[in-house]
């Protein structure tokens, strides 16, 4: 674990000292859009081009941001149009590394070895984190975007010459209520994981532990009335609570201290997990050993032995009981 100080790697831990214990992420740098003129969004100075085999992904099969990009470009059948590499699951003193293993690509496009080249190729003097995903121009040279929630924006629309245009993930009817549900859980749910695995005082802890769960509660009654978080669509705002969702009972519940209750404990949540699993194309995108192996083994000051626990026992391929719901009833319970 560590970072960039004016393009140079120095090894270095989240430093909580300044925030009560407090695990505060720090905002994405790399905002530019891919968009189909190629024209830069309102606000920026660099514009890029939708065209298919320019773009690339760098993804960690761990790493839940950027399992959401996998899972656009699945859904949005761009797998012949964004190439991806696929870093390493262990991050250690050099960071996201590349090795081929378990699934891991090594770096398809220029063979780094670590991953923080790719940001000092985009810039030299770059300072800041090293995160995964990363959308990466071919043509440029330079990362478009490291901000996961911008990227499956742009998969979502500005590539529909080539993927699937039925699917949209992000329709205007649905902006105002996706854009409410998203921030809720990503402050409280996805955010909310790492508050608790990362808090360095039991107050923070304490305070991280309480919102999660009444978000959960709140995620959980909502799931009890409606299909999908919106209603009976499925959207951007499912995906990114999914990639939560199917970590928790395999990781945050025991190494993050997230432990009130496990998903498999809500029933609305639990069956909706499986739901969202089970749809085409999804499952492939779930990488267990990555997702276990990433975490306990990484985070040497939350589990000093690495060693990783081989329970528990998950079915997310099971039967789930959210076919209730009738998408022609307005999200009413339908029982069968
Ligand atoms: N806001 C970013 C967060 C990405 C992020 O934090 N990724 C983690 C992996 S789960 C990472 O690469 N962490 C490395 C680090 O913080 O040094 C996004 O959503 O794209």
């Amino acid at each position: 674990m560590g970072l960039l100080v004016d393009g140079q790697w120095q090894d270095k831990w989240y430093d909580t000292s300044a925030s009560g214990g407090r695990f505060e992420r720090s905002e994405s740098q790399f905002r530019d859009f891919v968009t189909v003129d190629g024209a830069p969004v309102s606000g920026r100075t660099r514009g890029f081009k939708a065209e298919p085999g320019r773009y690339h992904l760098y993804v960690s099969l761990a790493c839940p941001w950027a399992h959401r990009t996998l899972i656009l470009r699945t859904l949005k059948k761009l797998e012949g149009i964004i190439s991806i590499s696929i870093v390493d699951h262990f991050m250690g003193k050099d960071g996201w590394t590349f090795v081929e293993r378990d699934g891991s690509t090594g770096d398809t496009l220029y063979g780094s070895r670590f991953l923080h080249q790719i940001y000092t190729k985009a810039d030299p003097n770059y300072s800041g984190r090293v995160t995964v995903p990363i959308l990466w121009d071919k043509h440029q040279k330079t990362i478009v975007s490291n901000e996961s929630s911008e990227i499956i924006r742009m998969l979502n629309k500005a590539f529909d010459a080539w993927g699937d245009d039925t699917a949209d993930f992000y329709p205007d009817r649905l902006a105002a209520d996706i854009d409410a549900w998203n921030d809720r859980v990503y402050g409280s749910i996805n955010n909310g994981v790492y508050r608790c695995g990362f808090a360095t005082t039991q107050e923070a802890y304490e305070e991280a532990f309480d919102d999660l769960f009444g978000a959960l509660d709140a995620v959980e009654e909502q799931l009890s009335k409606n299909r999908y978080l919106t209603g009976n669509t499925l959207t951007e705002a499912d995906w990114r609570l999914f990639t939560t969702l199917v970590r928790f009972d395999p990781v945050y519940f025991g190494h993050f201290k997230s432990n009130l209750r496990r998903i498999a404990d809500y029933p609305n949540l639990w069956n909706y997990t499986c739901d969202l699993y089970q749809v085409p194309g999804v499952a492939e995108t779930v990488d267990l050993h990555h997702i276990k192996h990433h975490y306990y083994a990484s985070h040497e000051t939350i589990n000093p032995t690495r060693i990783v626990p081989r329970g528990p026992q998950i079915d997310y391929a099971r039967p789930s009981d959210r076919n209730r719901f009738d998408s022609a009833s307005g999200g009413q319970i339908v029982y069968q």
